[in-house]
């Protein structure tokens, strides 16, 4: 079986109908607008964003680095026109969780790039796949494992300072076929949900990837550097319930 007939259906459609980039600033100091609800959607966010919050000092923190970064004429995901931002690259990442031990499937990537760094299975996109079938075909090389019933959670925009501009889709689901297995470019391994080793992993999965395995949806911008450095970031917090990016 390739992809997911029913549930993705409404992924499929929302990485073509993204809409104009929105600052996290739009939805207050916590990622939500001031009421609770997230604009467009309509829903109430509940306790799953709480566990988002920006606190008053973290919100400092990140105002101070603002600054560092405009004195140091580094780049801020503000100066770039995220609306007409084309990548050149498409990837897909995939996160496979275990309802009953509450873990979550991670690997340890062995190719060069990123060697030695933890994620989910993934990688680019070939040519005339479908990110569906990319999902399925990189989490088979990767780990010998087939996913089934995949949703798209967080749509993910990387501009690197090199010139590389990478859009990102990570894919969740609690259904699979196989035994994970190593292979030449990655180890797989179970992984509590609150225990991800987020020091080892990309520094943008800190900040979004626990919400999103708690349910909700984000739609994220990052700036790295060119040693995988994230330089700048902003993200918009979707509540569960969303339908559309
Ligand atoms: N900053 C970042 N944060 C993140 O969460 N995922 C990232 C990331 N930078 C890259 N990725 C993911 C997306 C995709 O799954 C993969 C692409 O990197 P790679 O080119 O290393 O993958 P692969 O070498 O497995 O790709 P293939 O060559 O297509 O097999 O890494």
């Amino acid at each position: 079986m390739i992809g997911n007939p029913e549930s993705c259906k409404e992924s499929k459609k929302s990485y073509q109908e993204l809409g104009p980039a929105r600052s996290s600033s739009e939805f207050g100091v916590d990622g939500l607008c001031e009421s609770g609800q997230n604009p467009g959607s309509g829903g109430n966010v509940g306790r799953e964003v709480d566990i988002m919050k920006e606190t008053a000092a973290q919100q400092r923190i990140r105002q101070c680095a603002e600054y560092a970064r405009s004195l140091a004429c580094l780049p801020s995901v503000g100066d770039i026109d995220w609306q007409h931002w084309q990548p050149t690259v498409h990837a897909v990442l995939c996160y496979i969780s275990n309802r009953q031990t509450d873990e979550v499937l991670l690997i340890k990537r062995l190719s060069a790039y990123a060697h030695g760094l933890i994620s989910g299975p993934g990688g680019k996109l070939e040519n005339g796949e479908s990110l569906e079938q990319c999902v399925v075909r990189e989490c088979c090389e990767e780990i010998a494992v087939e996913p089934h019933n995949f949703c798209l959670r967080a749509d993910l925009f990387f501009h690197f300072t090199n010139g590389v501009r990478m859009r990102g889709y990570a894919y969740f689901t609690d259904e699979w076929s196989g035994e994970p297995q190593s292979s030449e470019e990655a180890i797989p391994f179970w992984c509590k949900r609150d225990r991800l080793p987020l020091h080892q992993m990309w520094d943008d999965d800190a900040l979004w990837l626990p919400y999103v395995l708690q349910g909700g949806r984000v739609r994220g911008y990052f700036i790295f550097d060119d040693d995988n450095r994230m330089l700048s970031h902003d993200i918009v917090w979707l509540p569960a319930e969303t339908r559309e990016f």
